[in-house]
């Protein structure tokens, strides 16, 4: 896997919407084959969704052959709430975009039959040939999507009880009352977010400093949901530099490495990835550009 560290929230915002933008573009997607991207709510995105639209009105980024699937939704909230994930996914992206409204899926909390609305998601997913991005952000007990300590990490998608640590963090969208926030919810599970061909995941704060140094340094673990992601062959983890305040030094020397070491590689002027990277060269090297184009650093 990969970890990349910006200075703060704003820059990780930047790369990982540039990273969307890139994925997106390079995929040219059409409406026969189109770019499947998953989604995340929560704070961490709001900043990725806004330069999303940023991009997208500057014409350099299209959803028109997008079709998304959101990891969440909560359990009997009306869906025009305004703490709902279908109204959070409106404001925030979805009607600033071009995306086709029935390109959008999100789980609907409503459903009169719950499970069967879970395993309609799953079966929408494999339709259109599986997700090619995943995108998450964590709560501070390490949990992607709903994905609580102890789910496991072979759960698909299904109705979740939230955990209480989950209840009192989300109580800040709801007047701060921990009455007012649904207990139960619908989330894609831990192995339909790994199902994808890419996961990228956002950490921010020191706050999630400890699920992180959990994520990267230690072991799979279903108590800390998103080490899962050392399992994928394409996972990455963008974080700010607050979120490494648990991590050892060793560990943050090397991701920053690799990174350093690839950039030299294939020349600072190919990247629009790499914002607020130093070059490193060997004296006398150059670019020390190799003969064929690369694509990312390799994990
Ligand atoms: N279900 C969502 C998660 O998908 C999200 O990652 C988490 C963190 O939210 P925030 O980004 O606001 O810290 O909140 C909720 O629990």
């Amino acid at each position: 896997m990969r970890l990349i560290i910006r200075e703060d929230y704003d820059e990780v915002s930047g790369y990982v919407a540039n990273y969307v933008k890139e994925r997106i573009n390079q995929f040219q997607p059409s409406a026969e084959r189109p770019f499947v991207l998953g989604l995340p709510t929560g704070s961490s995105p709001i900043g990725t969704y806004k330069k999303l639209v940023e991009l997208f009105k500057a014409g350099e980024l299209s959803f028109k052959n997008v079709v998304t699937f959101n990891m969440d939704e909560y359990v009997g909230l009306p869906r025009d709430h305004p703490e709902s994930y279908h109204s959070f996914m409106w404001n925030h992206l979805f009607k600033h975009v071009d995306i086709k409204p029935e390109n959008v899926h999100i789980l609907d909390g409503n459903a009169p039959d719950l499970d069967e609305e879970c395993k309609k998601f799953e079966a929408d997913i494999a339709r259109v040939g599986g997700i090619e991005l995943f995108l998450g952000g964590i709560g501070p007990d390490g949990h992607i999507a709903f994905n609580e300590p102890g789910s496991s990490l072979t759960s698909r998608t299904r109705v979740k009880t939230l955990a209480y640590e989950t209840i009192i963090a989300n109580a800040r969208f709801f007047d701060g009352d921990v009455s007012k926030v649904p207990k139960l919810a619908l989330t894609v599970g831990v192995a339909t977010v790994m199902d994808a061909r890419e996961v990228c995941i956002t950490i921010t704060g020191a706050h999630k400093s400890i699920a992180l140094a959990k994520c990267i340094e230690e072991g799979v673990n279903h108590m800390w949901t998103v080490s899962a992601i050392q399992m994928h062959p394409k996972g990455l983890v963008v974080c700010d530099e607050d979120a490494t305040l648990e991590l050892h030094v060793k560990t943050v020397k090397y991701f920053k490495s690799i990174e350093h070491v690839h950039h030299s590689l294939i020349g600072a002027e190919n990247l629009s990835l790499q914002g607020g990277v130093k070059q490193l060269r060997a004296p006398g090297s150059g670019n020390a550009r190799p003969a064929t184009p690369m694509n990312g650093p390799y994990e």
